[in-house]
């Protein structure tokens, strides 16, 4: 008979572990590995309020030979043990001892937020960010929405960097999450985008339950999409110390991810590499030394401090940039689009339907755009014709270990570098939600994103049939 025993667990001071903070604290320590209960993005009954995440000895989320794994030991376990009326006061920091079994068993309570801020001095230059909020008398909203952020961000924002106590809004965290749904989306932080819209401020921000995802707007709520937010913080690494001590190695985005990020990498000679959809992927290219900065489209940005993504970080580093530029998020935008020109992008998201009909739509789809005919094929919508160069399921081979993934998301590129993708969630909780992704390149960068996206929205909805399928007229969610 196997048996496991965990000798040694963490415990964050009053249990608000973030994911970031977990990731850095899995690495420090050099543990084995963590089972992470993270404040989930699920409202509803208590069995809601915690997503399980296995983290590696990386402090990356677990890649997928591990997590087979775990599901193969799942199948054979015998039994389990409780530990019946082991006390433990999660305010008071320090070690508890116990024996359990006859073994030495220790919980140890950190402060994972003063852990956290830390690591983020070492990355930031703090001086000149609080300078800056100072002189500037900047405004910033920063909306934890309940989740596991709000002590991080008082110690941040307001403790170190100045902020206004006003500046910070739902910083404490709720099991229930105040019945708002924490997703930093236009539409699930809509609370946020609307004082944005109708206030002052220079920049607004929101998190995620577990604080590893982030939206950024500007003034008057102008909206930063994550590929661009991606691509701006490329071009301005510099500006923080942290890569000027560490240096700048490769860029990554996963493959819906527009292709912003591609073009700054291009101007300074980096690797740039495009990988399927989830934060593990980025693990082995960072800990190979090939990769400093990657992002995703689902509102993920980080950097090689750790090995998950990070949302304060991404909000520090955005500050890192007004700081350098003295511009406006707007007027930054503006800047680098001149340059390097504009990746429109959006996203539809099909919430919640049946998954019969879905996983026959995408098998429909794959098949049509498999076909060898298919490519060189033109689509028509309004005046514009799409020709189609590339059209498959997507696959990756890690350049590490050579591990490959298949069937990652539909995915046509279209001769001008337009592409339709879609897939289907891998992390929807009921049913199956369906995601479309459009992005398309042009020169002229003040368009709006729904119309210029417009013809390859039509034609990707009539080429799937989505709305024979989903029985859907209209997303619940757009990007
Ligand atoms: O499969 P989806 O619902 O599109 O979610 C995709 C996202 O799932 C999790 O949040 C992962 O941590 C992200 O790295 C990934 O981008």
């Amino acid at each position: 008979m196997m048996k496991h025993i965990v000798s040694k667990v963490l415990v964050g001071q009053h249990g608000v572990l973030s994911t970031p903070a977990v990731s850095n604290l899995i690495r420090k320590n050099k543990a084995l590995g963590g089972i992470l209960l993270t404040a989930s993005h699920n409202p509803g009954g208590p069995e809601n309020d915690f997503g399980i995440k296995f983290n590696c000895e990386n402090g990356g989320p677990a890649p997928d030979n591990v997590t087979n794994d775990i599901f193969e030991i799942s199948k054979i376990i015998t039994e389990y043990k409780i530990v019946e009326n082991l006390v433990v006061d999660i305010s008071k920091i320090g070690s508890n001892k116990y024996t359990v079994d006859n073994k030495d068993f220790t919980i140890e309570i950190i402060d994972s937020v003063n852990d956290y801020l830390q690591l983020m001095k070492e990355i930031f230059d703090f001086d000149k960010i609080k300078n800056f909020i100072k002189s500037k008398q900047l405004k910033m909203l920063i909306d934890s929405m309940s989740g596991v952020t709000g002590p991080y961000v008082n110690s941040i924002f307001v403790e170190e960097l100045g902020a206004q106590t006003n500046n910070v809004i739902r910083t404490t965290p709720l099991t229930d999450f105040g019945g708002c749904h924490p997703d930093p989306n236009l539409t699930y932080a809509k609370d946020l985008v609307d004082k944005v819209r109708n206030g002052d401020y220079d920049i607004g921000a929101a998190f995620d339950g577990d604080g590893d995802r982030n939206m950024i707007i500007g003034h008057k709520a102008f909206f930063v999409t994550p590929s661009d937010s991606l691509a701006v913080i490329a071009h301005y690494l510099e500006c923080i110390p942290y890569f000027k001590k560490h240096g700048v190695q490769g860029f990554a985005r996963s493959m819906p991810t527009a292709s912003a990020i591609d073009l700054v990498g291009q101007k300074l000679n980096k690797e740039v590499f495009e990988v399927p959809t989830g934060w593990k992927y980025f693990g082995n290219l960072m800990d190979a030394g090939r990769l400093c900065l990657c992002g995703e489209e689902s509102f993920g940005t980080g950097s090689n401090h750790i090995r998950e993504k990070d949302g304060i970080w991404a909000v520090l580093a955005w500050l890192s940039i007004m700081e350098n530029t003295g511009k406006g998020i707007e007027e930054i935008l503006n800047n680098h689009w001149e340059i390097y020109g504009r990746n429109y992008f959006t996203r539809y998201d099909y919430e919640e339907c049946e998954l019969e009909p879905c996983n026959e739509m995408i098998s429909t789809m794959e098949k049509l755009i498999t076909e060898p005919s298919f490519i060189g094929k033109s689509f028509t919508a309004g005046n514009t014709i799409y020709k189609v160069k590339v059209a498959d399921n997507f696959s990756y081979i890690d350049p590490v270990d050579k591990s490959v993934a298949n069937k990652q998301g539909l995915r046509i590129v279209f001769e001008d570098g337009s592409r339709i993708v879609m897939r289907l969630s891998g992390t929807g909780s009921s049913g199956a939600t369906v995601r479309l992704y459009i992005d398309s390149y042009s020169r002229k960068y003040n368009g709006v994103a729904s119309v210029m996206l417009k013809p390859l929205i039509d034609i990707a909805l009539e080429m799937s049939q989505l709305k024979k399928f989903t029985k859907r007229d209209q997303p619940t969610v757009i990007t």
